[in-house]
C-alpha cells in the first residue's frame, strides 16, 4: 500500500490492512454527543506548564504541520483525569479545506474547521516510543482544541507566520526561541470532555487518554487559509487530514462540566 494519507486510495478505510488495530473497540476520534456524555464531579482541573524552547522545529511531515520541541524539555501536564505527570512531545493540526469541515472530533455532529492536538506522554516511561506501546490508555494524554473562525489568535501567529516555510513535506524550519506556547492555552483548562481512545494516525494505538475542550480557540481566516496553502506527501493541498468519527462502543465520555 502507498504510505497512508487522506487521499481515495490511501485514506481511513483502508488503514487497516496496515493496522488491523483500525477497527478496534477504542478508536478515536469520536462524535461527542451531549446527550449521552456524563459529569464526574471527580474530575480535578489541568495544569499545563509549558516552558520556554531553546531549539524547537516547525515542519511538514507529510500529513500535518507540527511543532516539536527537542526532548526533554521539562513542559508537562498534570491534574484533570491523569493520575500522574505527563511530558509534553509535539503540538499538530488536523483541518479542512472549508470552514464546515477539519475537526476529527465532533460535537453532537458538528465538525469545526480545524482542531489542534498537544501530544503529551506518561512519564513513568523512559521515552514517547515506549509510552505509545505500553499498552493501555494511559500511555498518552492528548488536549484537543477545536479552531473556529473569528479573531486573529495572537499566540498561535508566530506558528501560523512560519507556515509558508514549511509548505511542502519533509521541510522544517526552527522556531524563535521567544516562542510562547503556553500563551495559546486558554487561561483555565477547564470545561472538557474525556474518554479512554486512540492515535488518529496510523499506528492508531490505542494508548491515548484524550482530553477535548469544549471552548473552541478562535484563528483570523487569514490563518485559516495559511493552513490551506500546505501541500501534502503527494503535492495536493494538505487540507481533508482528518479522521472520521469511530464507533464509541462501550465507553464511557465524562465531563468536567454540568
Ligand atoms: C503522536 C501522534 C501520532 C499519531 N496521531 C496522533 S493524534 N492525531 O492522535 O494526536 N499523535
Ligand atoms: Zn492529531
Amino acid at each position: 500500500m502507498a504510505p497512508w494519507g487522506y487521499e481515495k486510495d490511501n485514506g481511513p478505510a483502508h488503514w487497516h490492512k496496515d493496522c488491523p488495530i483500525a477497527n478496534g473497540k477504542n478508536q478515536s476520534p469520536i462524535d461527542l454527543i451531549n446527550g449521552e456524555v456524563k459529569y464526574d464531579s471527580g474530575l480535578k482541573p489541568l495544569t499545563a506548564k509549558y516552558v520556554p524552547f531553546s531549539d524547537a522545529k516547525f515542519l511538514n511531515n507529510g500529513h500535518s504541520v507540527q511543532f516539536q520541541p527537542s526532548a526533554g524539555n521539562g513542559s508537562e501536564l498534570t491534574g484533570g483525569p491523569l493520575a500522574v505527570k505527563y511530558n509534553f512531545e509535539q503540538f499538530h493540526f488536523h483541518w479542512g479545506n472549508n470552514d464546515t469541515e477539519g475537526s476529527e472530533h465532533r460535537v453532537d455532529g458538528k465538525m469545526y474547521p480545524a482542531e489542534l492536538h498537544f501530544v503529551h506522554w506518561n512519564s513513568t516511561n523512559p521515552s514517547f516510543k515506549d509510552a505509545v506501546g505500553s499498552g493501555g490508555p494511559n500511555g498518552l494524554a492528548v488536549l484537543g482544541f477545536f479552531l473556529k473562525v473569528g479573531a486573529e489568535n495572537a499566540a498561535l501567529k508566530p506558528i501560523t507566520d512560519l507556515i509558508p516555510k514549511v509548505k511542502d513535506a519533509g521541510t522544517s524550519v526552527t522556531v524563535p526561541s521567544n516562542f510562547d506556547m503556553q500563551a495559546i492555552l486558554p487561561a483555565t483548562l477547564t470545561d472538557y470532555y474525556t474518554y479512554d481512545g486512540s492515535l488518529t494516525t496510523p499506528p492508531l494505538a490505542e494508548c491515548v487518554k484524550w482530553i477535548v475542550f469544549k471552548q473552541p480557540l478562535e484563528v483570523s481566516a487569514a490563518q485559516m487559509e495559511a493552513f490551506r496553502s500546505v501541500i501534502n506527501r503527494d503535492g495536493k493541498p494538505m487540507g481533508g487530514n482528518y479522521r472520521p468519527p469511530c464507533p464509541l462502543h462501550d465507553r464511557a465520555v465524562k465531563t468536567s462540566f454540568k
